[in-house]
């Protein structure tokens, strides 16, 4: 299994404070489904901001479809950000935009005419059980509602990488258990997915899933130790 991703000796320092993430080294195998855990605080949205290139590292090595990441021309950040699918903790759905257009646009950003908007985002919205709210705008749905639209937007585009932050903070278990169905099936077609959760019970419900446990900002093994997770558990 290829890497998609590689982190060497990364560290994170936001202004003159103590380091955030320090020495994080792991690679994430193409195609494999990963959990990062950890308690509060323990740097777990601040790697996946890395992971996406949100933030630069402060020290480290971050390779990304095979390419060093770090010293990237900025021109060059969007086009690698489109091979990445994010659900942020916070949503950041488009206020002024309905939850139809909020899931279009990743695939109107990237020039798919017209025709070939609707039915996808028709399903998307169906899947997530908001064919009826498709008109709405983001400050009149529910919590777990614009949840699931930020969901099916980062989902569409079908990215070769989805990083999700918190996904299923806001949903009952029902609909919990669908969103990581969901997840799992774009898995299965090959997108390497990268969630980070605080829920326990969903750990279980991806049996293969490869574990990452984050610990005041370092990467712990399964058994508590520091130790680069394991990168060669490819799904069958
Ligand atoms: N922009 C920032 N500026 C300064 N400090 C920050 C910033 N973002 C995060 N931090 C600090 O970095 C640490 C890790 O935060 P982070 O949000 O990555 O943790 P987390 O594991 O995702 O937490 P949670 O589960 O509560 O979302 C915290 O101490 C936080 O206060």
């Amino acid at each position: 299994m290829a890497n998609i991703v590689q982190f060497e000796n990364v560290g994170l320092r936001y202004g003159t404070g103590p380091e955030t993430l320090s020495d994080v080294s792991f690679a994430l195998g193409s195609g494999a489904f990963y959990f990062l855990t950890g308690a509060s605080g323990a740097g777990k949205t601040s790697l996946l901001r890395l992971l996406y290139l949100a933030q630069r590292p402060s020290r480290g090595i971050i390779r990304l479809f095979g390419e060093d990441t770090v010293m990237l021309p900025r021109d060059r950040l969007p086009g690698f950000r489109r091979r990445i699918g994010v659900v942020f903790q916070d949503f950041r759905l488009v206020p002024h935009l309905s939850a139809w257009d909020n899931v279009a646009l990743p695939l109107r950003v990237a020039g798919v005419p017209e025709a070939q908007v609707e039915q996808p985002v028709h399903e998307m919205l169906a899947w997530v059980g908001l064919a009826d709210r498709a008109r709405a705008k983001p400050a009149t749905l529910s919590g777990g509602e614009q949840q699931r639209v930020a969901i099916a937007r980062a989902v569409i585009g079908r990215p070769e990488m989805l990083v999700a932050d918190e996904p299923t903070g806001n949903v009952d278990p029902d609909m919990a258990e669908r969103l990581l169905h969901l997840f799992d099936s774009l898995n299965r077609l090959g997108t390497t997915v990268v969630v980070a959760t605080h829920d326990l019970h969903l750990l279980s419900r991806i049996p293969d899933a490869i574990m990452m446990r984050l610990d005041k900002g370092r990467l712990l093994d399964p058994t508590g130790s520091l130790r680069y997770p394991p990168p060669d558990r490819a799904r069958s």
